[in-house]
């Protein structure tokens, strides 16, 4: 197998959005959980997405596992490897974007990276340098109150900066519009005063074009799933890559029962819970039993079980900023996050035992916590549900999943991914 792209995924939802953005412009991909071992038997594939957990961990394991990672798939012939991170850029200041960037540009000797979150198609924009979410600035938007990493800074240039130990330039949109060319000059420019990462502007799709064009000549970027669709088509328009049909993961019905899990607190995720109330059975867990040492895994079961012959479940972490910020303020973020991931995935655990083969799960990290538990090695990706979310279909093993970014997917997102996952 010789990979006509490489990319890590700090986080298993953006992983499936980007394999799904790839195959949907006609690259074979497939999704592996973590490093695939040397008997994961993998299809003929153009691109791997390798999924890390990395995004909100401590900046040196994030550094160690992508440099794993990109061994790993340049050693299988990529020559240019794409970091995905979210497409509203979630980091603090200790990183972990830049510590990241920063190795894999030093290890694969990289001038200067192109680096940019945005996906138009979702709503994420970048103008001078100012990361958009829909219609408002980063800062103003719902991940101001995110539970891990609250964005408080538009500006990607200063964000970036402020955890990279090179410099950070700007390629607006003026320059891109001019064409890959006007881009390629600035990038020599940059090289030459020692800039090593350039954020570049991106509106629509064809700037993601031009910026996949220019990108592709490089050995490393960093962004969402938008130059990852510049890169596709750059490859294809290139003669690197015959367009494939897309979903490879389109298979047999699977059956079974199906569950949702809820650990995302966006406001989308909230929408989202709010109306599977009409259709479905939704439990809300109590948080602080969880932070106190109940089982509140088991009475989650116990809930479960009954309904579950019945058809789908919902079962939800998720709660507002100030209830959030409450919880935290008892138990500090890092055992909140971490205790609620775990009961996730305990309950997924005892779901899967009992019988469920479907399961949809909201929130990057929460998605993260269930498939490590469940040992899923990867994804063959299958039919879009929304934009950025595909449904799963585990390489072994009978069972279909959807891993939603906590803010993507509309309002009746459940109902939706429930349509498509037979
Ligand atoms: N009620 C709650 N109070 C505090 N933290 C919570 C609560 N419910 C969930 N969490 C934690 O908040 C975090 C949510 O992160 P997660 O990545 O799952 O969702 P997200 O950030 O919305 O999704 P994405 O990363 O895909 O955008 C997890 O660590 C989860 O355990
Ligand atoms: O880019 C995005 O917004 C998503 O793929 C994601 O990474 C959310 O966790």
């Amino acid at each position: 197998m010789t990979l006509a792209l490489g990319c890590i995924a700090d986080d298993y939802t953006g992983a499936s959005d980007l394999a799904n953005t790839l195959t949907r412009a006609g690259l074979r991909t497939v999704q592996t959980i973590g490093v695939p071992t040397d008997d994961l038997k993998l299809p003929e594939v153009d691109a791997v997405v390798v999924s890390l957990k990395s995004r909100s961990i401590e900046a040196s394991l994030a550094v160690s596992r992508s440099r794993a990672a990109e061994t790993w798939l340049r050693g299988r012939g990529a020559s240019h490897v794409l970091f995905k991170i979210c497409s509203t850029f979630d980091s603090t200041d200790a990183g972990n974007i830049g510590p990241v960037m920063d190795a894999l540009r030093a290890d694969c000797g990289e001038a200067v990276v192109l680096v940019t979150p945005a996906f138009p198609e979702t709503g994420r924009t970048v103008y001078q340098g100012n990361l958009f979410v829909g219609a408002v600035p980063l800062n103003e938007s719902p991940l101001k109150d995110h539970p891990l990493n609250p964005m408080h800074d538009s500006n990607l240039v200063r964000v970036l900066a402020r955890q990279s130990k090179t410099q950070v330039g700007l390629v607006d949109l003026a320059t891109l519009t001019r064409g890959a060319e006007a881009v390629r000059s600035l990038l020599a420019e940059f090289s030459g005063k020692g800039i090593g990462a350039a954020i570049i502007d991106a509106v629509f799709d064809r700037d993601l074009e031009t910026i996949g064009l220019v990108a592709a000549e490089h050995r490393l970027s960093v962004g969402a799933s938008g130059i990852g669709l510049g890169l596709a088509r750059a490859l294809v328009s290139t003669g690197k890559v015959k367009s494939a049909a897309a979903g490879s993961g389109q298979g047999a019905a699977v059956g079974g029962q199906v569950a949702c899990l809820a650990g995302s607190c966006s406001q989308a995720t909230l929408q989202q819970i709010a109306n599977a109330e009409r259709v479905m059975p939704v439990l809300h867990l109590d948080t602080e039993r969880i932070l106190t040492g109940a089982n509140e895994a088991q009475r989650a079961l116990d809930w479960a079980g009954p309904r579950l012959a019945q058809g789908p479940v919902l079962i939800a972490s998720s709660a507002t900023p100030a209830d959030v910020a409450a919880l935290q303020a008892r138990h500090g973020r890092d055992a909140a996050g971490h205790a609620i991931e775990q009961t996730m995935a305990d309950i997924a655990e005892n779901l899967v035992k009992s019988g469920a083969r479907r399961l949809i799960v909201a929130g990057g990290e929460t998605s993260g916590a269930v498939v490590d538990r469940l040992k899923i090695p990867g994804f063959l990706v299958g039919a879009e549900i929304a934009a950025g979310v595909p449904v799963l279909r585990a390489v072994a093993g009978e069972m279909l999943l959807a891993l939603k970014s906590g803010n993507f997917g509309g309002p009746e997102f459940f109902s939706d991914a429930m349509r498509l996952m037979r």
